[in-house]
């Protein structure tokens, strides 16, 4: 009898061993991010997820909180080959459910051909295989769950000053479930950043005086955030628009566009993406399930070097700039910090709108 069980909407169930006990559910993602997993944990677009590192071995260079993407660890329960000690005893702080000592790359290949499915878990001395079945039998799908914004998001706006010098640009970010990087990515460029909550009104928005209108990254399914895309509409040709990941989506729906689900999605750190005007590829960091099927008046500037994904959306007489991918990068590769730069610059009105 094995202390811990792992149940996939497939009908199989992996034994494996208990590292910190508990029920839960989720959908079974992964990430083949060989580095950064105190980022991947607390990154908030992994709420009601259940995430599997494809990597073996996870902890090996310690846990700092200088690294967290937010103040705790999103994902319902942790999978890898193998966790160390002090991975173990952080998730045990937060009531994480994880297992490990399981075939990490029979689940990841099961994911990647049968695409993102439900999973149950079951952790603890007495749990058995039908435990697990429970659980999964009370998962919900990813688009059911809509207002996950809540769970994530803050619940009062926060002000943060940016540092001395660079742009002077206030930025209203909408906090759909924002990595902090996002947020420290635009103050180091002396941006000011209100973050605002996710189903903010316009008035918040107005009353912050903004220069540029940024939609964060978040979890779940991007047409759940109708709030956010509300925004959208009501400040295009008034205010830049900025959006990451969800940001994206959101955008994109908000232009006449549409999202839809991916087969098992991009998670990890080495995935291509071809800009269309320099013909440059730069490596990015991604975490999302979701993508934009269609544009709508946006233009597809960036794609995806692997299945020819929309990265990129601009709008150039609105001022409308996206990325699918995360610029801010933590944890890396760096190619693409310089859409903060590109979004500041935006903001300060010095960019001169394209002609029609
Ligand atoms: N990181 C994100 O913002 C993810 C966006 C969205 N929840 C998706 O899965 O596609």
């Amino acid at each position: 009898m094995s202390d811990a069980y792992l149940a996939l909407e497939d009908g199989r169930v992996f034994e494996a061993r208990g590292r910190v006990p508990g029920r839960t559910r989720g959908e079974l993602v992964f990430t083949t991010a060989y580095t950064g997993y105190e980022e991947s944990l607390t990154d908030p677009s992994y709420e009601e997820q259940v995430l599997t590192f494809s990597y073996p071995l996870i902890g090996n260079y310690g846990v700092r909180t200088e690294r967290f993407e937010s103040e705790r660890v999103h994902p319902r329960a942790a999978i890898a080959r193998e966790f160390t000690e002090e991975v173990v005893e952080w998730l045990d702080s937060e009531s994480v459910p994880a297992i490990d000592h399981l075939d990490t790359r029979e689940v990841v290949t099961s994911v990647r051909d049968q695409g993102a499915m439900k999973c149950g878990i079951a952790v603890g001395d007495d749990v058995t295989p039908e435990d697990a079945k429970a659980e999964l039998k009370k998962c919900k799908g990813m688009s059911e769950h809509v207002d996950i914004g809540k769970q994530v998001s803050t619940a009062e706006p926060k002000f943060f000053a940016g540092d001395d010098g660079g742009s002077d640009a206030t930025v209203a970010l909408v906090d759909c479930g924002a990595k902090g990087s996002i947020t420290s990515s635009l103050t180091a460029r002396g941006a000011d950043v209100h973050l605002l909550p996710y189903d903010a009104s316009v008035d918040m928005v107005e009353e912050t005086g903004a220069d540029v209108l940024f939609i964060s990254n978040g979890p779940g399914d991007p047409e759940n955030f109708e709030q956010a895309q509300a925004l959208v509409e009501a400040f295009t040709g008034e205010l830049p628009i900025a959006g990451i990941c969800l940001g994206q989506q959101v955008v994109a729906n908000a232009f006449g566009g549409s999202t839809e689900k991916m087969m098992f999605g991009h998670r990890g750190v080495n995935q291509p993406v071809f800009d269309l005007d320099t013909e440059q590829v730069v490596m990015t960091t991604q975490n999302h399930g979701y993508t934009v099927a269609d544009p709508g008046e946006l233009e597809v500037t960036q794609v995806n070097v692997n299945d020819d994904t929309a990265e990129g959306l601009e709008h150039g007489k609105m001022n409308v700039l996206t990325r699918q991918y995360h610029p801010e990068a933590n944890p890396g590769p760096h190619d693409s910090l310089g859409f903060f730069d590109d979004v500041l610059t935006l903001a300060s009105g010095t960019e001169v709108p394209l002609a029609d």
